[in-house]
């Protein structure tokens, strides 16, 4: 008996021990190698499966390159900057985060910054251990009937506004994905980031580092600030434009500025080092014990799930599927996936559009994972290494138009998957269905009902309905060696164009279809793989 190899994770950054205790009660092969160079991390990489993480390792395009056995990566925590994604799910590698598990402990952080800068505590605390009770140097501000501008109102962000709120100041939000009725809910006034700019006593950020993001306090925007502002970023470096700040500390034109976090990190030097008013943390924010289990609890659990049930939850690349849909959806993954392929070895030219039509119980099922699934057997005829994570990234690449279709109502199956593709030669399409709910089935090929299990090797031939040709194509593959395991047979109309769909217990050698294809009647043979 064959003994399956359990999975096997590497957690490669500092979490709570709490996660390698799942991993092991999941089943998984787990060890904790922290604080490794690139290079050692790639040398290790190509062993696992399933890849732990913080903010420190570094998952970039060599990593991956090395991590031939890596199905799915999780990160203890919010930020994914570290992990190169779409490089992943070129790789077909999964990209999970815990998007929960560590926000009220970064929007407490920004609170606690911000009180630090009010009452100058970091100063006043080192002065005092120094003897210099220096009653008269530290006057600071009440934040109460105070604005705090919020530069993104997530889930950290709405956190800090609710707590803000509670300190009985007022929140304006620049956050251009926030509703209306959402800053409603909040409390907040939705404002455009000038208005925020030029009100806000203290202004702290909470969005992803982006392209749009970048240096959002820029020097520019800083001039805008009210004269006496102060500024808290717990987000990512990247966000401030530090050379900057900096001047504007110098000049006390900003009045305090707190960073939890920098643009090159670990921040061992830094211009901001120093500076009059400004107070920082080594990217502390996510830093406390209940943070930490969450999000060590969380990434082991979702982890482990993935590896030893395929639930997916959290990915930032592929759609989500719980434990409990996955069972169900299964099967459906199966029947997709050998469409997908069957119409991806049946059509030799280039597919403009394919269609993913579901009817009847399908249409009720989440159908990214389905559509995601007849992209990998299509695309799997051309690049080997495709798999559901890459399937829709290689689609959109190669320029696939991908169309999803439901109808609710059902015809001659209780449940239906229709794969069409257009081409140049026009639109044709194959459908399956599920026998007791679990059995995939071929129903339909090309217009002729036909019923078959895609499985193995099998044979594909287009002929005209004629007496005599089975006989003949069974004494071809007999005398070839060739075992027969099911024969399934279609035809438009009596006489007319007929499909034979045969699996075999070996493969279909070259000659043999040749042969095949030159006996009476035979318009096109074809070797087929499931
Ligand atoms: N310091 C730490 O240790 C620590 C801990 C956790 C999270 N973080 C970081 O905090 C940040 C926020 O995390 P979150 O969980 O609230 O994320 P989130 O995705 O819930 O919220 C981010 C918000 O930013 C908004 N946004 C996006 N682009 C914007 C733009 N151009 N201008 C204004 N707003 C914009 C989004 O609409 C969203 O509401 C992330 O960068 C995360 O990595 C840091
Ligand atoms: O994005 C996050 O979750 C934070 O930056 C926390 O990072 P850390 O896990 O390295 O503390």
């Amino acid at each position: 008996m064959t003994e399956t190899r359990k999975p096997r994770v590497l957690i490669s950054d500092k979490m709570d021990p709490n996660a390698a205790r799942i991993f092991a009660e999941m089943g998984c092969d787990v060890d904790v190698i922290t604080g490794e160079t690139p290079e050692q991390l790639i040398a290790r990489i190509g062993d696992y499966d399933g890849l732990a993480i913080r903010s420190s390792t570094r998952v970039t395009k060599e990593v991956l390159d090395a991590a031939t056995n890596l199905k799915v990566i999780g990160r203890a925590g919010i930020g994914v900057d570290n992990v190169d994604i779409p490089y992943a799910s070129a790789k077909g590698v999964v990209v999970m985060n815990t998007p929960f598990g560590n926000s009220i402990t970064t929007a407490e952080h920004a609170i606690a910054m911000m009180f630090a800068l009010a009452r100058q505590i970091p100063e006043a605390n080192e002065q005092t251990q120094k003897g210099l009770w220096p009653k008269n140097g530290f006057m600071g501000v009440e934040v109460t009937g105070k604005t705090l501008g919020l530069i993104g109102a997530g889930n950290i962000g709405s956190i800090v506004a609710s707590r803000a709120l509670g300190l009985r100041m007022k929140v304006v939000a620049y956050d251009p994905f926030l509703t209306p009725e959402r800053a409603v809910e909040m409390g907040v006034e939705k404002a455009d980031l000038d208005t925020l700019l030029a009100k806000a006593d203290f202004i702290t950020l909470h969005t992803p580092l982006t392209a749009e993001t970048k240096n959002i306090l820029s020097r520019e925007n800083l001039a805008k600030t009210k004269k006496g502002v102060r500024i808290v970023n717990c987000a990512r470096g990247g966000l401030i434009d530090e050379a900057a700040l900096k001047d504007a500390l110098d000049s006390g034109h900003v009045a305090g500025a707190a960073l939890d976090v920098f643009q090159t990190e670990p921040a061992k030097e830094s211009p901001l080092f120093g500076t009059k008013n400004f107070i920082c943390t080594p990217h502390l924010g996510a830093s406390t014990t209940e943070a930490q289990v969450n999000v060590a609890l969380q990434v082991a659990e979702q982890l482990g799930e993935y590896l030893t049930t395929g639930g997916v939850t959290n990915a930032l690349n592929v759609p989500s599927l719980s434990a409990e849909e996955a069972p169900k959806l299964r099967p459906y993954m199966a029947l997709a996936e050998k469409l997908g392929s069957l119409v991806g070895q049946l059509t030799p030219s280039a597919v403009a559009r394919i269609s993913i039509h579901t009817e009847g119980a399908a249409t009720e099922l989440n159908a990214k994972p389905i559509v995601a699934a007849v992209l990998c057997g299509f695309l799997r005829v051309q690049s080997a290494t495709v798999n559901m994570v890459n399937a829709p990234f290689l689609a959109k690449e190669r320029g696939l138009e991908v169309r999803e279709v439901k109808t609710e109502k059902t015809g001659d199956y209780h449940t239906l998957i229709r794969v069409s593709v257009k081409t140049e030669a026009g639109e044709r399409s194959v459908a399956g269905t599920l026998f007791s709910n679990a059995e995939p089935r071929l129903v339909e090929l090309f217009g002729i009902k036909v019923e078959a299990e895609l499985t193995g090797d099998m044979m594909y031939i287009v002929n005209e309905d004629a007496p005599g040709f089975i006989g003949r194509i069974g004494t071809l593959l007999g005398e070839n060696s060739i075992n027969i395991g099911t024969f399934n047979l279609g035809r438009r109309e009596a006489g007319g164009e007929a499909v034979l769909l045969l699996s075999v217990d070996s493969p279909v050698a070259g000659e043999v279809l040749e042969a095949a294809g030159k006996l009476p009647g035979v318009k096109r043979a074809k070797a087929l793989a499931f």
